[in-house]
């Protein structure tokens, strides 16, 4: 496949060569033409068919490269087979125009008919054009020669850049993005809504993944809505109202010679970015550093004029520069909030530059900004030079990643290459997985909770230490995941720290300890479906589910749980084993220790009375209670007391155990190991059987497919989707099976055997591995597994 950005000539789309026999082929062809079909190109060329005029429709149209030569046997002579062709088939066939000046030896026809075999077709290998960028023909079936006309701006119809009037997209004279600093506030206006549709256009055929469009969208529209991102025409003067042109925040300097879709246009002055140009200027970094870093130690204007070099290769956000620009504009504004929703997407877009920086100074609070232009330079010249060796962002230290991450239209999505970033490394993924998620109504101190776990995971699971010193220094400030004070919510989606613990349970278990952080519920800006959804994945692929309440236990907390029960049912009935492990009800700020004690065994008399089946209560109550407690194999709960005034009130709290209550650190001493420590550890089981890491990422994906939809998915569904990755779990043991005992026949060091013993050894091997699969466990019935078992049989085949 060609890379994101090498596109065929003259055209948005990208090179897949397909090699192999003639049904496999057609195998992979019906495959892409469903892919098209499924997300069609929305930036359809016109096309001339006879007299009218069509919008070409790209699912209808097969395109292949063909070499010169086989194009002459398709047109024939004086255009006698293809006209032959089109009068047969009565479909319309397309051959593009033969490059001039350029050595490109294939030509793209659009056909739906049957080509001759031609002896050269073998030839056509390319899967990349980068390099060419004479006048060749096929954007414009009718003809237009050109893939990049001579003097035309450098960048196609998937590029973005900036220009004197702001972020210019799809090229001068069409709309544009400016970045506005004026007049924060404004919301989003419908023209806004309509350009990023446009804009998803554009993304879309520069070959983003839908996920992350939908995240640069969403990035984008919170950015419009506060007024940051100001939308013009492209042209002087035409302006959100108010807006500045970027000119006279940014000093864009156009570079000169620059060419090249993916070549330098430009550079950006961040020590002139302060308003050289604005009606009120100032001197270098006066307002960034007056305004943000009031703990500044030093002040350089000469540092902060060295410029930064500007790409043109994707939409801004796709690249570091402009996600310092948009990390300028809000910390200009000091929007918190933006800040907050630019962070969550960024770290959905895996930019983990932006993410550690705004992470960094969110924590530290009072270095809202870098510390100085001189350090932002550094920085950004280290990233630089990462990116001219490895496109992948930087690896900061450890952070949290958003693994499950919320759309726009209040929809989430499975970030899936994050998860297996995280989980798919060689030292981790064959381990037993314990996942440790805190759940529960938003503002509670769930991120707040799990910085402490982080303290003691680093404590004892890196640092290898038994010091009941885990909890740190006095003074420390708190970070980790990211919490804060304040009415509004703060997490979205459910977040992994990327550094998994490991260690050696007594029974010589390996595991790999995962933390989850999620989205807190029922606050006023989720749907209920968000909220359940979250509850629901959390619950789901956890192995121990911390359910965190303020101050009690109260019966709308268990019907929370009442879709898992129902679950539970149908998973113990297919399978006889308990569907859940722990979970830890943790009741903060508890008011009442004369009626129970802070601490465990308070909690577990309170929730005792909680779960108390009698026969007074309604039976839906009754019922309710009986299934919570067979559905999770322990049950118990903690009762926390209030972590003092400071802690819940303070603005300026930065978590440091001086300023917090000694009752509350006490008992933090006592839930912490009682959750972490090797012994206290609860491996995540399905179907009874412990659960792998990258086994996990199978269920995570299972689940995330039964999620997406608008309605949230009936109990039976959730049991058919643990069915699919618990059997899936098993074809990848037993292929581990084939794998290993085939190294054993022909792997390296093993000398030459003949095809006929190879056969024969693979059939051995291919009984082992069905046999290996059949004798584990798996849900969902003979006939479910059916399905696998075939499954198997073609990977073992395939691997053959
Ligand atoms: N009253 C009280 N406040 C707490 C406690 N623990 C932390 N806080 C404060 O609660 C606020 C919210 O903390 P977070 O950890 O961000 O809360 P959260 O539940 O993760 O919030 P969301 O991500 O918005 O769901 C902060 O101001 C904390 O200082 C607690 O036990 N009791």
């Amino acid at each position: 496949m060609s890379k994101s950005h090498d596109f065929y000539p003259g055209t948005t789309e990208r090179i897949c060569l397909i090699s192999g026999n003639v049904d496999a082929i057609m195998v992979v062809l019906d495959f892409i033409m469903d892919k098209i079909r499924e997300k069609p190109d929305m930036t359809k060329p016109i096309i001339e068919a006879g007299d009218s005029k069509l919008t070409q429709e790209r699912d209808k149209q097969v395109k292949i490269l063909v070499p010169n030569s086989t194009a002459g046997m398709i047109i024939g002579k004086a255009g006698n087979y293809i006209k032959l062709i089109k009068e047969n088939s009565g479909s319309y066939v397309q051959i593009s125009q033969k490059a001039k000046d350029v050595s490109l030896q294939e030509r793209c026809i659009t056909v739906i008919g049957k080509v001759v075999e031609d002896p050269q077709s073998g030839t056509c290998l390319n899967v990349s054009y980068a390099d060419v960028s004479g006048p060749v023909a096929n954007y414009n079936p009718t003809g237009s020669p050109f893939a990049q006309q001579p003097g035309a701006a450098p960048f196609g119809p998937t590029t973005a850049t900036i220009s004197q009037q702001g972020l210019v997209l799809n090229g001068a004279g069409a709309a544009s993005l400016s970045l506005n600093l004026t007049a924060p506030g404004q919301s989003i206006g419908g023209f806004t809504a309509q350009l990023l549709d446009h804009i998803k256009i554009q993304l879309r055929s520069s070959g983003l993944t839908e996920a992350h469009i939908a995240e640069i969208s969403a990035a984008l529209t919170v950015l419009a809505k506060y007024g940051i991102l100001g939308v013009g025409l492209g042209i002087q003067g035409a302006h959100h109202a108010g807006a500045m042109p970027v000119s006279s925040y940014l000093s864009v300097m156009e570079q000169a010679g620059a060419a090249g879709t993916f070549g330098a246009v430009g550079q950006i002055s961040l020590g002139e970015c302060l308003g050289a140009n604005s009606p009120t200027p100032r001197s270098s970094l006066e307002r960034y550093e007056s305004a943000f870093d009031p703990f500044r130690h030093q002040v350089s204007t000469s540092a902060a004029t060295a410029p930064i070099s500007l790409n043109n290769n994707s939409f801004g956000l796709g690249t570091n520069h402009h996600q310092w620009l948009h990390l300028c504009a809000n910390l200009q504004l000091n929007k918190t909030a933006v800040l907050d929703n630019v962070r969550l997407r960024c770290c959905a877009l895996k930019l983990s530059k932006v993410q550690h920086i705004i992470l960094t100074d969110k924590k530290k609070k009072k270095n809202y900004f870098p510390l100085n232009m001189s350090e932002l330079r550094q920085r950004k010249t280290l990233h630089i030079e990462a990116q001219q060796q490895d496109s992948d962002p930087i690896e900061e230290g450890p952070h949290a990643v958003p693994i499950i991450v919320a759309g726009p239209d209040h929809s989430f999505q499975l970030d899936e290459d994050a998860l297996k970033k995280v989980l798919l490394r060689d030292e981790i993924k064959d381990r037993y997985v314990v996942v440790i998620s805190v759940a529960g109504a938003f503002r509670h101190g769930k991120s707040f909770l799990l910085d402490f776990f982080l303290r003691y995971m680093n404590s004892k699971y890196v640092h290898k230490q038994n010091s009941s010193e885990w909890m740190g220094s006095d003074q420390a400030p708190l970070d980790g995941f990211s919490w804060r004070g304040g009415s509004e919510r703060d997490t979205t989606g459910i977040l992994m720290w990327s550094e998994v613990f490991l260690t050696e349970l007594a029974t010589g278990e390996k595991v790999a300890i995962l933390l989850l952080d999620t989205q807190g519920t029922w606050d006023s800006k989720s749907t209920v479906k968000e909220c359940a959804t979250i509850f629901a994945l959390s619950t789901m692929i956890s192995s121990v589910q911390i359910y965190n309440l303020s101050t009690n236990i109260q019966e709308d907390d268990l019907q929370h749980l009442q879709l898992f029960t129902e679950y539970g049912r149908l998973a113990l009935a297919d399978s006889g084993k308990t569907p859940f492990q722990r979970l830890q009800f943790l009741v903060r700020d508890w008011r009442f220790p004369y009626e129970a004690n802070y601490g465990a065994v308070g909690g577990s008399q309170i929730l005792e009375k909680r779960l108390e089946v009698n026969d007074h209560q309604h039976s839906e109550l009754q019922s309710l209670r009986k299934h919570i407690r067979s559905c999770f194999s322990e049950i118990a709960c903690f009762l926390m007391p209030h972590p003092g005034i400071r802690v819940a009130t303070s603005p300026t709290f930065d978590g440091r155990l001086a300023e917090i209550d000694q009752e509350f650190k006490d008992n933090l001493k006592v839930l912490v190991p009682m959750i972490l420590s090797p012994e206290n550890l609860v491996l995540k089981k399905i179907n009874g059987e412990k659960v792998k890491v990258r086994d996990f990422v199978q269920y995570c994906k299972s689940y995330m497919q039964i999620y997406e939809g608008n309605e949230l998915p009936e109990p039976k569904s959730m049991l058919v989707a643990t069915a699919e990755a618990n059997n899936l779990a098993a074809v990848a043991d037993a292929k581990d099976v084939y794998v290993q005992l085939m190294e054993d026949v022909c792997g390296g060091a093993k000398p030459y055997l003949k095809t006929e013993t190879m056969e024969v050894e693979h059939k051995r091997v291919k009984d082992k591995a069905i046999e290996q699969f059949e004798k584990k466990k798996k849900m969902g019935g003979d006939e479910f597994s059916a399905v696998y078992k075939e499954q198997l049989e073609k990977v073992t085949l395939d691997l053959f």
